[in-house]
Parts: structure tokens; C-alpha cells; sequence
């Protein structure tokens, strides 16, 4: 008897466009919510977007509560549960970057509750994703998580963010190319469930971005609409997959390692954008398409190079030689490169 069965948690409701955070109180009125809504941002995000939040559904009689979280962590996680229970929250917000979006459907998942993503900045996919990315001590857990009802983009806000922002959503993107390999390969050679859909939607975002790559400039709105559907549909293949494995290969554990050993680290995007150029160089050699990752990086004008990157040599290759420790996921980095291999892959590429 054929006894398999799934479930893919997708959202009902996905609202992008210029100034639909105005519409954020209609795409929550139609989810048919009960209850106080609890606003969790972070502090810019607050300021930029998470009052107006506030005020729609003060504006509306609902009796909205905030929050503002400064960190991605499960001490975070436990403030914003222990402030919801305070409130008596029917359902989250969360209203910001991948920090105060991952915090929410972490705690939502706890309570139960429903949650709403509205990012400030189109710079990772954790905007639909139902995972949630947090450090422990030398590890970096990626767990499961309330994927959101609705998420409601707006691509003003997100087109007055920092360009950097942007261009990290970009890579984030780029970077499925090695996530999707690294997944590929851990199917083959340790039997890992693998999606054939969620693998193909994933790879195809990010071709279709680099595709774009041209129209993707710094000052036109249309760029954080492009930007946007593509996290979107990267976030989908994670809830097809049930997994981060689709966007999330060698170039995360190298980056999550620099988070933990970097004295300054980069925003998320951008480091996981440089380990693909030297994550694709250790799946396909030398002469293999490492070059189209690196150019792709360059045209969106996202970092290729640790001094870019603003790390040294000696964290990058730290970094590479240490990352496969980060979590038990099966990478072409195998059970660790030596020092030597880690120069080369660096150097060959031009990252150091
Ligand atoms: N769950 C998942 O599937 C995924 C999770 N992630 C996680 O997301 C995080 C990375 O996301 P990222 O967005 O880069 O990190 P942050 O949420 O830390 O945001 C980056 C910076 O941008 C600021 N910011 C956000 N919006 C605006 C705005 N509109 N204007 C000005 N500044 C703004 C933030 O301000 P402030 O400092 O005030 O917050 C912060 O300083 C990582 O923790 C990563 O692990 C990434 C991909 C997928
Ligand atoms: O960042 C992610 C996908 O872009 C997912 O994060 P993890 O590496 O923590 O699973
Ligand atoms: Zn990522």
C-alpha cells in the first residue's frame, strides 16, 4: 500500500507592490485572525515600518502590542513568546529583516499562533520560509517554524533600504546554484531525501535572476519587485522540500561559520554569494562555471572578494576548513578540506 504523505505549508496571501504596507490590516482581515496582533521588529525596521504597522491596526480598534528584538537568538525567541503571553497575542508580525522575521515564526510556532511576514528588506528568503536560521555556541540550527499566512512586501520600502541590502537578497538567490549541487550530492552519495520540484524551482530562480541581472539597479523600484519574487520563490521551494536544503549548501555553513569567527560580519546575503564562487569551483574544478557565479555577484554589485567582504585572508580560509562542522549536512565540503585546499579553492577564484 502507498503510504507516503506531505504536507507543503504555503502562504494564502502574498502582497507585493508600491505602498501595500498600507494594505497589511486587509491582508490580515482576510485571514480571518482573532485577537491582539503582536508587532516584532527590530529597530530600524520599527522606525521604518513597524509603527505604521501599529498604527493601521490601532486605527482599526484592534489593541496592537510591539516588540523590538536586537538579535537573531533563542534567548530572542523566549523574550518575544514570554512578551506575547504577556499580551495575550492572537496571532505575530513580523516586520523587518531575517532577523526579526525568523524570531516571529520561531515563537509563533511555540504559541501556535498564526504569523505575518512583512520584510523591510528584500535581502534573504526567509521572507516565506518555513524555517527559522539561529546560532548556538558553535553551531548554527536551522529548525523548524510557523511559515507565514501572508506576507506583504512593499517594494517602496524596500526600495528605500540601503542598496546592500538588495544586492545580498541577490546572492542569497545566486547562491541556490551550490545549494541545489550540494543537495544533488548528498542524494547520491548518503541517500538525502531530494525534491525534483523544490531542486528545480530553486535552481530556476536563480537562473531567472541572473537573467534579469541588468534590470536589477540601484534606485529603481522595479528592482526590489524582481528581487522579491525571486526570495519568494526560493522561500517556496524550502516549504516544498520541508527543508532549507534548496537554498542552503556549503556557502551557508561557510558563511554561519564567519558569523561565528569574524570580528565583523557581513550581512548574510553577501557571504553566502562569495563561498558559492569557491563552492562551485571545489563541484566543478578549475575551468568549471565558478566565473558565471563570481560574474553574476559582480553585475548586481554584490562582494566577490574577502577584502570586499571587509575579512582577511586568514578568516576565509579559517572559515572554509571548519565550516563542514557547522551542522550535520552532507556539502561537497565532505568531512573538511585541509589548510592547503582551502588556499587553493580561495586563490584560484580571486576571493583572496
Ligand atoms: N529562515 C530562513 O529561511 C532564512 C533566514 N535567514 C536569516 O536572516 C538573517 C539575515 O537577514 P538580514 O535581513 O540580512 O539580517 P537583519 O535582519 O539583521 O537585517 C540586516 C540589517 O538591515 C537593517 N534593516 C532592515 N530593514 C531595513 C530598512 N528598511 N532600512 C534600513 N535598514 C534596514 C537591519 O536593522 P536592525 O539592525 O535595526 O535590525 C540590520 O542592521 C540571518 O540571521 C539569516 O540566518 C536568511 C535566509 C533564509
Ligand atoms: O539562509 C538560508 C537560505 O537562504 C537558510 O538558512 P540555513 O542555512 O540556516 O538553513
Ligand atoms: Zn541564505
Amino acid at each position: 500500500m502507498f503510504e507516503k504523505s506531505t504536507w507543503i505549508r504555503l502562504p494564502r496571501n502574498v502582497v507585493v507592490g508600491h505602498g501595500v504596507l498600507d494594505q497589511t490590516l486587509d491582508a490580515v482581515d482576510e485571514l480571518h485572525l482573532a485577537g491582539r496582533p503582536l508587532v516584532v521588529s527590530s529597530p530600524t525596521p520599527h522606525a521604518v515600518a513597524g509603527e505604521r504597522v501599529v498604527d493601521q491596526f490601532e486605527d482599526a480598534g484592534y489593541d496592537p502590542a510591539e516588540v523590538v528584538i536586537d538579535e537573531a537568538s533563542f534567548d530572542a525567541v523566549q523574550r518575544v513568546i514570554a512578551h506575547a503571553e504577556d499580551v495575550d497575542a492572537g496571532f505575530m508580525l513580523g516586520v523587518g529583516g531575517g532577523k526579526a522575521i525568523d524570531i516571529t515564526k520561531m515563537a509563533a510556532d511555540d504559541l501556535g499562533l498564526g504569523f505575518v511576514s512583512v520584510p523591510t528588506a528584500a535581502s534573504h528568503d526567509g521572507i516565506v520560509s518555513g524555517r527559522g536560521s539561529v546560532p548556538e555556541g558553535d553551531t548554527r540550527h536551522s529548525v523548524a517554524a510557523e511559515p507565514p499566512l501572508a506576507v506583504v512586501a512593499d517594494t517602496e520600502v524596500l526600495a528605500e533600504a540601503p542598496w546592500r541590502l538588495t544586492t545580498a537578497g541577490c546572492a542569497d538567490i545566486i547562491s541556490n546554484y551550490t545549494a541545489v549541487r550540494d543537495w544533488e550530492l548528498a542524494h547520491r552519495l548518503k541517500n538525502v531525501p531530494y525534491s525534483e520540484y523544490a531542486g528545480a524551482l530553486s535552481q530556476m530562480t536563480a537562473e531567472m535572476l541572473v537573467d534579469s541581472a541588468s534590470s536589477i539597479k540601484k534606485g529603481l523600484e522595479e528592482s526590489s519587485w524582481i528581487v522579491v519574487k525571486a526570495l519568494v520563490s526560493s522561500g517556496v521551494a524550502m516549504s516544498i522540500a520541508d527543508s532549507s536544503r534548496p537554498a542552503s549548501g556549503a556557502e551557508h555553513l561557510f558563511s554561519h561559520q564567519l558569523d561565528r569567527i569574524a570580528p565583523d560580519p557581513g550581512l548574510h546575503g553577501h557571504q553566502v554569494g562569495v563561498g558559492a564562487i569557491m563552492t562551485e569551483y571545489l563541484h566543478s574544478g578549475p575551468k568549471g562555471r565558478w566565473r558565471d557565479v563570481r560574474d553574476a555577484l559582480g553585475a548586481i554589485g554584490a562582494p566577490t572578494t574577502a577584502d570586499e567582504l571587509g575579512i582577511d585572508d586568514e578568516t576565509v580560509v579559517e572559515a572554509l576548513t571548519t565550516a563542514h562542522e557547522i551542522r550535520d549536512r552532507y556539502t561537497v565540503l565532505g568531512d573538511g578540506m585541509s589548510e592547503e585546499a582551502a588556499i587553493e579553492a580561495a586563490t584560484v577564484t580571486g576571493v583572496v
